[in-house]
């Protein structure tokens, strides 16, 4: 099991050290328009999922939704103080 901070850590690492296999990589690269329609897209599964496919369906969406959120933030050069001061 990963923590989300865990994860941050990690998504972080893979785009400093450029990692040619990295999904993210590829991610970061495509852009902020391209990330923004995975954050969409992962939201509307959210909702079916939440509204129609029950807990565990509805689990693993979220969690890819938070995972494409983080590469949104590393998109934006966001931290997660610049997010909790929001909370
Ligand atoms: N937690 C995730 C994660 N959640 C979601 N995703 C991505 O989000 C997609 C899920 O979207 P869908 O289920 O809608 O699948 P899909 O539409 O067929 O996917 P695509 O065709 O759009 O890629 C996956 O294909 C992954 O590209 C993730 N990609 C990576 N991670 C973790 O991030 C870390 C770094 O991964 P890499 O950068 O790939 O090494 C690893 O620990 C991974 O486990």
């Amino acid at each position: 099991m990963k923590r989300f901070e865990e994860l941050f850590e990690e998504l972080k690492k893979k785009v400093a050290a450029d990692d040619p296999d990295s999904g993210t990589v590829k991610a970061i690269r495509a852009g902020k328009h391209a990330i923004g329609k995975k954050v969409l897209e992962e939201a509307g599964e959210v909702w079916m999922a939440a509204e129609y496919e029950g807990k565990e369906k509805t689990a693993e969406e979220i969690s890819q939704l938070l995972y494409h959120l983080q590469v949104m933030m590393i998109a934006c050069d966001l931290e997660m103080d610049d997010i909790y001061k929001y909370l």
